[in-house]
Order: C-alpha cells, then sequence, then structure tokens
C-alpha cells in the first residue's frame, strides 16, 4: 500500500499545507492539537475537500483538485475509526459489525465475520447493545465494524485518548494484531509517545500545519528525544556524605544538590544527569516543599515546542534545558533575562 498526500486546506485562520508519503504498516500523524491531525484524516476519507493538491491510495487517484478529481467517500475503501466509538445505539453489536459487512464492497472483500470477532475478542458481546458495553469494548465493536467493509487502508484518530490506562492497555494488543496479522495499513492519529512508539512503522510530525519531520519511528523519535529527555548535565564537587538520610551533597555554582550516597572522596569532581521532566521552575521563594534540589537560574530563551514551551536556562554557567506547560509559562510570566529557581526532582549520575 501507497498514499501519497498532498494538499492544501483553509480551515477559518488554519491552513493545512502537508505532504506525505505513507509506504503501508502503520504510520502516525503526530502533533499538538489543532496541528491539522484530523484535517488529514478527513481529506484521506473524503469527507472534506482540499483547495489545491492530489492524494492517491496505491496509483489510484482519490483526489485531484487541477483534473477535478474527487472520489466520494463510499468509493475509497478506507475504513474510519473516531476517538468516540459512534455505534448505532439501538442496534446490537452483531447488527452494527454487519452493517460495516453490508455498506462494504463486495468485490475485494477480504476478513470473514468470525475471523474478525475473534481477532478483536468480541464474541461474548454480540447480543448485547453499545449502550452495555464498556468504552473499550466499544471501541473494539467500532474497529470491527470499519474492518468488516473490508477497507485497503484504516484511519484511526486517536482511538484510545477517550479510554483509561486499563482500556488502553486492553486494546492496544489487538490493534498490534492488526499491524502484524491482518497486515491492514494504518494511518494512526495521536498524542502519546508511548502508543506511537509501540504500533507505528513510520511518523510524521505535524505543527502548525505543516510536517515537521517524517520517517522511521525510530529515527524521528531519536532527534525529537535528544531534544527533549535530557534537562542538563551539570559538573559539580562532592561537597559532604550525609550519613543519616543516606546521601552525598554536591556543590554546584547554582546551588547544593542532593544525590543518593556516592562513596567518593571529597572534592571529587562528577557529572551528573537530569532529564528535562524532572526540572520545575518557580519564580520568587519557593516556601516549604518536598523537593530538596533548588538551583538558582536564569531564563535565556523560551520556545513553543510540539506538545510544550522549552525553557533555556543559565545554571551557574552550564546549560538547562526545562519543559513547561503553555498555562505555566503565562503564569509565571517566562521570559528571557528573568531569574527563577530550578526545582529538580532527581538527579542520577552521569557515568559517561
Ligand atoms: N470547520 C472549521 N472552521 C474553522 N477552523 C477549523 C475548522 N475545522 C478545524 N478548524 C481548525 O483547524 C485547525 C486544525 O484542526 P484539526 O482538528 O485538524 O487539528 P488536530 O491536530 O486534529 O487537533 P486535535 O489533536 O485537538 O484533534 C484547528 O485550529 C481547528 O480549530
Amino acid at each position: 500500500m501507497t498514499l501519497t498526500f498532498e494538499a492544501e486546506k483553509r480551515l477559518g485562520d488554519f491552513v493545512l499545507e502537508a505532504r506525505f508519503t505513507s509506504e503501508g504498516g502503520v504510520t502516525a500523524l503526530f502533533g499538538p492539537s489543532g496541528s491539522g491531525k484530523t484535517t488529514i484524516v478527513n481529506l484521506v476519507a473524503g469527507l472534506s475537500q482540499p483547495d489545491r493538491g492530489r492524494i492517491t491510495l496505491d496509483g489510484e487517484v482519490l483526489v485531484d483538485r487541477a483534473v477535478g478529481v474527487m472520489l466520494p467517500p463510499s468509493r475509497r475503501r478506507i475504513g474510519y475509526v473516531f476517538q468516540d466509538a459512534r455505534l448505532f445505539p439501538h442496534l446490537s453489536v452483531q447488527s452494527n459489525l454487519s452493517y460495516g459487512r453490508w455498506f462494504g464492497p463486495r468485490a475485494g472483500r477480504w476478513g470473514d465475520f468470525g475471523a474478525i470477532v475473534e481477532l478483536l475478542g468480541i464474541g461474548a458481546l454480540l447480543k448485547r447493545r453499545p449502550l452495555d458495553l464498556s468504552g473499550g469494548e466499544k471501541q473494539r465493536v467500532a474497529i470491527g465494524r470499519a474492518l468488516l467493509a473490508s477497507p485497503r487502508l484504516l484511519l484511526m484518530d486517536e482511538p484510545l485518548a477517550a479510554l483509561d490506562r486499563a482500556r488502553r492497555a486492553e486494546i492496544l494488543p489487538f490493534l498490534e494484531r492488526l499491524r502484524d496479522e491482518m497486515k491492514l495499513p494504518i494511518l494512526y492519529v495521536s498524542h502519546a509517545v508511548d502508543e506511537v512508539a509501540r504500533l507505528a512503522d513510520q511518523v510524521v510530525i505535524i505543527e502548525a500545519g505543516r510536517v515537521a519531520a517524517a520517517g522511521p519511528v525510530g529515527t524521528v523519535f531519536a532527534d525529537v528525544a535528544a531534544d527533549s529527555e535530557t534537562g542538563a548535565i551539570l559538573t559539580a564537587i562532592v561537597h559532604a556524605e550525609d550519613e543519616i538520610d543516606g546521601v552525598t551533597l554536591l556543590d554546584h555554582p547554582a546551588g547544593v544538590l542532593q544525590i543518593p550516597k556516592l562513596g567518593r572522596r571529597l572534592g571529587t569532581r562528577v557529572r551528573v544527569h537530569i532529564r528535562a521532566r524532572d526540572i520545575a521552575l518557580a519564580v520568587g521563594e519557593p516556601g516549604r516543599l518536598s523537593i530538596r534540589n533548588r538551583l538558582a537560574a536564569r531564563v535565556v530563551a523560551v520556545s513553543e515546542q510540539m506538545s510544550d514551551v522549552a525553557v533555556s536556562l543559565d545554571v551557574g554557567g552550564e546549560p538547562m534545558l526545562a519543559r513547561v506547560t503553555r498555562g505555566a509559562q503565562r503564569d509565571l510570566g517566562l521570559a528571557p533575562g528573568l531569574a527563577v529557581t530550578a526545582l529538580i526532582k532527581a538527579v542520577a549520575l552521569d557515568e559517561r
């Protein structure tokens, strides 16, 4: 399966201008809220038309504005699973599933009813109505309904976002079976890095209507992770051992750090690793807190990222990167030059 996507679409003030190719397997569309992921999926499904562009599936033109081709959704053989299952409430599970079969094409049918019911583990639910199902069960039925229409490509727009952690964990193995046993190509929209890392072969990162990065999931995430995991690597001096609390105190120009007892000679120079997500920022005296590690810092730069705000800091002459939400950035008024306290939840020795 090859999907080629090249489209422009204006929606109010928002402009999508994206181009990517998916070569089968699971392709994740990943990016912040409002970046245009659903817009892309709707264009592929045929639920909306691009202003300009061309979309093809296995060489067949689904849309080509230049020559006026716009295949209706029913002729695309593309399944769509939404965040909310959207089952017909008055129909039993069995009838909801048959509906997919009924409206699917006769030619090119694949996957029999029993096999799909078995794959999704919904055999015991057939007589029930959607109202009597858990969120996870509903979503599995919705996937079954989409599969029974024998799609060439399955679109899944945050299919697990409405579910709690336990339900998500229940469904993920079924999605893996779709990928591995049915070999069904899937375009999968998600906000969750762990989901994408587990399911996807390729990832397309969407930011503000544009493709920010695309490629094999390992390569793309390695680049993102290289930017985002590490908050700081600081050089500090072993200052004292605290026998009572079982910690070693490290001296750093910006303050004192505590680390689980190291057993190194006083005066030894060590490097410590701090993850970006273990750093919180406070403006003014933070007061009584359980966090022991507090370093004086100054904001150097603030940059909006995909899902949060990256704050570059100077801590005693060394760089540090913290990640905060947009709301926190606004509340704290984080801007270059501002003096802050970096509160660090965990410090690890960097042995490299
Ligand atoms: N009909 C519309 N009219 C005006 N603006 C729209 C319309 N539909 C979507 N938008 C805007 O287009 C942008 C992209 O929306 P889209 O739903 O594609 O984002 P998304 O990446 O799927 O977000 P989320 O992760 O929150 O679902 C948003 O800013 C949205 O407000």
